[in-house]
């Protein structure tokens, strides 16, 4: 767990971060506002090993390169409500959570790269510590359980730490345990639907995704299949998000009639909003780790 290791190192340096004594009010002001630049929500300090996410410009999706923005206004809004956003989270980590191809890691990446947190992908990071190269291998050779024990340690270090993006595993929301730890930072779930997910993991194959992977059967059909049924067991776990992001619901705002013309900046946006929302409706201004 060396990313682990030197990032906990960093996040010592920054220490405790700037303390928050903005009333509400003050926050409900500037969430109304599109103030660009200033110095309120710059991350006190990069993390050292973490390695910053590169720009991103364009996602890999069924239908080739699709483009993560519509238009330069759609990247600026996003970065003028992470600016916001920024000041709100204090240093909270966000944990990202949703079904197998939710859009978790490009969502996540996005998110990083304009809060200027450190995006960790919690599957890489248990395959890391296992030492073997896939998340389907460590199925394979230990079992589901292992693998759970190990996304739950991974998650309690992560918990320790700040200014975080975590994409977490599909099923991490499952284990009680993994709650306490999310609960220290935000939680978000990305929620897509099933013929839309279906599709995208059709589009690369099941191999990655054990719990999907049925040779014999068409890829999307049986990944339809175990999706409906993995949407059904989890529904209530999923529900312990602090907030959920539908891509029906942005859809439907931007007059779509599919989530697939939803760009991830789009969605990126959305999920900033709903985080701002809740920061605020829960007056949520002192980070966890200001007494320290
Ligand atoms: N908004 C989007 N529109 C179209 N395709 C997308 C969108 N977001 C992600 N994708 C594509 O869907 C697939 C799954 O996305 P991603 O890997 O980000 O999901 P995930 O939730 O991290 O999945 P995993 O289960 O592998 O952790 C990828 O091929 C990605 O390029
Ligand atoms: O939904 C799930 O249970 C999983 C999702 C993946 O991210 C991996 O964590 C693993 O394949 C299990
Ligand atoms: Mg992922």
């Amino acid at each position: 767990m060396e990313a682990l290791a030197m990032q906990s190192r960093a996040v010592e340096v920054a220490g405790a971060g700037r303390r928050n004594g903005a009333l509400v009010a003050d926050r409900r002001a500037r969430a109304g506002s599109l103030r660009v630049g200033g110095s309120a929500g710059a991350p006190a300090l990069r993390a050292r090993g973490a390695k910053p996410v590169a720009p991103l410009c364009c996602v890999k999706t069924s239908r080739g390169q699709q483009s993560l923005h519509n238009s330069v206004d759609e990247a600026l809004l996003l970065k003028r409500k992470a600016e916001q956003v920024l000041f709100e989270l204090n240093g909270r980590c966000i944990y990202l959570v949703g079904m197998m191809g939710s859009g978790k890691s490009t969502v996540g990446k996005i998110l990083a790269e304009v809060l200027g947190y450190s995006y960790f992908d919690s599957d890489s990071l248990v395959e890391q510590a296992v030492g073997m190269p896939s998340v389907a291998q460590i199925f394979k050779v230990h079992s589901e359980a292992f693998f759970r024990d190990n996304e739950s340690s991974v998650l309690r270090d992560l918990s320790s730490m700040q200014r975080l993006v975590v994409a977490t595993g599909g099923g991490a929301v499952i284990r009680p345990v993994n709650w306490s730890y999310m609960k220290k930072g935000m939680s978000v779930m990305l929620d897509v639907p099933l013929d839309a997910l279906a599709k995208r993991i059709a589009q690369v194959g099941t191999a990655s995704r054990p719990l999907l992977d049925q040779p014999s059967a068409d890829p999307y059909t049986a990944a339809f299949a175990k999706l409906s049924l993995l949407a059904e067991q989890r529904g209530d776990a999923y529900a312990n998000a602090d907030v959920r992001v539908s891509l029906q619901e942005i859809a439907a705002k931007q007059g779509h009639d599919d989530v697939s013309q939803l760009t991830p900046t789009d969605i990126a946006i959305e999920a900033l909003e709903k985080i701002q929302n809740f920061v605020i409706e829960h007056s949520m201004s002192s980070g966890p780790f200001d007494d320290l």
